[in-house]
């Protein structure tokens, strides 16, 4: 293969995975919009997601700001150099990075240190496997840390809440996928899609999970008993009425699938990957050059999920007849303004708001801020930015990241600094809601994934403290309008998210009789 050839194939592969959501995937987001009943604040996300998709195919930028843990899976005939297929890749990361296609996501676990560019230990994942075909297959997924975290593997017999006891059979497995969905809740960015594996050990279990991704989203699974769990999963977990974004909803599950393999006689393993709804996974077939012959997971015509519809937030909660109170915020912000923000109110931001995420937040429980956060807003986002010639850096993606990850450290920095409002998704915990109700705060849950959607509000960054921190974790100084987000949690005591979970829990209840005998 011709290396210059293979490597512009293998930076293609990054950036269209990065920037275009794949035709199936859009498919299932197209059937979710149908589904949901116009007016409501989930058909209100979808309709932000399905601007987002359009934003960053038309700017060719991240769909989401998280690119997540790039993992490529390779097969070659035998007497293809996988080595040189692992240094285009290489090559290609670090020039995808530079072009802000990638965030710069490879972390050092002890040092927190960031690498810069994508490379480090054990980042990027590549696989490869021998075929006896004779052309190259490569495949690459980008899956973001938020849904990563709401992986989740049962070892059967277990008991599960609201579910009771799942043994070791189908109807345990059933069990267990469902209560997945559930535990879920919005925070991996729902709707979503899962990949479920069952049987192997801890690792090859979730590999097997993993595996399930590569699937096209329309296929029909030929092991039957595993085609009517997926059937039975998809017609249900939609049941549970969590929705996209945790909003409440029709649509909480795009698609699953499932795969099985053999374990051994005292393991019994279910392991679950979930993948949010910027489901970024692509595949490619090379000729002889390394040259791209065809893309995977593309076939049919394109959809514009725009298309048909585009409500905005005010209207479409008005046409449901719950005309919703839409306050427009600047900081500095009084406790008095934000006491009269209710659960459901749309919040419009102008002016500044500083980003803070998981660094941030640890480091502000133990030392001073670097700028007065009095009466200010905290942003949970880690963005994707460019520095340009003249040195000032510009947003390329800023959405959401989630927001429970701060629980153990939000209430009390709010309180001491004097901040009023945290915007993030997902919602947060008890310890967070109590804290707003004692100092006059507000959470506010912006649409996760929409990095375009945001990044097009922010109007310049006017500063950065803590870059020590590397780009996504840095305090970013950010000049916004027109930033629109719900209000979840309210100072009075109200989470939208508690209710959410609490009715899904009561709905998913209702799951518990054997279906599969
Ligand atoms: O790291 C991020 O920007 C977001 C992350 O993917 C998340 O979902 O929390
Ligand atoms: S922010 Fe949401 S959409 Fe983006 S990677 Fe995380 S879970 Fe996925």
């Amino acid at each position: 293969m011709n290396k210059e050839t293979l490597q512009q194939s293998m930076y293609d592969l990054i950036v269209e995975t990065s920037t275009n959501l794949p035709k199936d995937v859009r498919r299932a987001i197209r059937s979710a919009k149908e589904r949901e009943n116009a007016g409501t604040r989930a058909a209100m996300s979808l309709d932000t997601i399905s601007n987002n998709v359009k934003m960053a195919d038309d700017n060719v930028s991240p769909i989401c700001q998280d690119t997540g843990l790039p993992t490529f899976k390779i097969k070659t005939p035998v007497g293809v150099n996988q080595l040189e297929i692992k240094d285009a890749i290489y090559a290609a990361m670090v020039q995808a990075t530079k072009d802000g296609k990638l965030r710069p996501n490879s972390v050092d676990s002890l040092t927190g240190a960031n690498s810069g560019d994508n490379l480090g230990l054990g980042t990027p994942v590549i696989k490869f496997e021998q075929w006896e075909k004779d052309y190259v297959d490569a495949r690459l997924i980008l899956k973001g840390g938020g849904c990563e975290n709401k992986n989740i593997q049962y070892s059967l017999p277990c008991e599960l809440e609201g579910l009771g006891r799942a043994g070791r059979d189908l109807d345990g497995i059933r069990k267990c996928v469902m209560h997945s969905v559930y535990q879920a809740q919005g925070q991996g960015c729902s709707a979503g899609f899962i990949g479920v594996g069952i049987g192997g050990d801890r690792s090859s279990g979730y590999d097997l999970a993993k595996a399930q991704l590569f699937r096209s989203v329309d296929d029909v699974n030929p092991n039957e008993d595993l085609r009517k769990l997926e059937e039975y999963v998809m017609d249900n977990a939609n049941e549970l009425g969590i929705g996209t974004m945790g909003f409440g909803g029709e649509t909480t599950l795009l698609g699953c699938k499932v795969g099985v393999m053999n374990r051994i006689p005292a393991s019994f393993f279910v392991s679950v990957a979930y993948n949010c709804w910027a489901f970024r996974r692509l595949g490619v077939k090379l000729d002889a050059e390394g040259g791209i012959a065809e893309w995977f997971y593309q076939e049919g015509e394109k959809i514009d999920l725009t298309q048909g519809s585009e409500i905005e937030l005010e209207t479409a909660a008005a046409d449901a007849g719950e005309a919703p109170n839409v306050v427009t915020l600047q900081a500095p912000i009084t406790e008095e303004q934000i006491r009269e923000l209710k659960v459901g109110d749309v919040v419009k931001i102008n002016g500044r708001m500083y980003t803070g995420r998981d660094a941030i937040h640890k480091y502000l429980s133990d030392n001073d801020a670097p700028v007065d956060l009095d009466g200010q807003i905290i942003y949970h986002c880690g963005p994707v930015m460019l520095k340009d010639d003249e040195g000032n850096w510009h947003v390329k993606a800023a959405g959401p990241t989630t927001s429970i990850r701060e629980e153990p450290y939000q209430g009390d920095i709010m309180k001491r600094f004097g901040i009023r409002a945290v915007i993030g998704k997902g919602g947060m915990g008890p310890k967070t809601l109590a804290a707003l109700k004692e100092h006059g705060g507000v959470y506010l849950n912006a649409i996760g994934g929409a990095a375009q959607y945001y990044a097009d509000c922010i109007k310049g960054v006017d500063g950065v403290d803590l870059m020590q921190f590397g780009i996504p974790e840095a305090m970013w100084h950010l000049s916004v309008e027109g930033f629109t987000a719900v209000v979840t949690m309210d100072s009075h005591g109200n989470s939208l998210h508690e209710e959410v979970d609490k009715s899904s829990l009561e709905k998913l209840a209702q799951f518990k009789e054997p279906v599969f005998k």
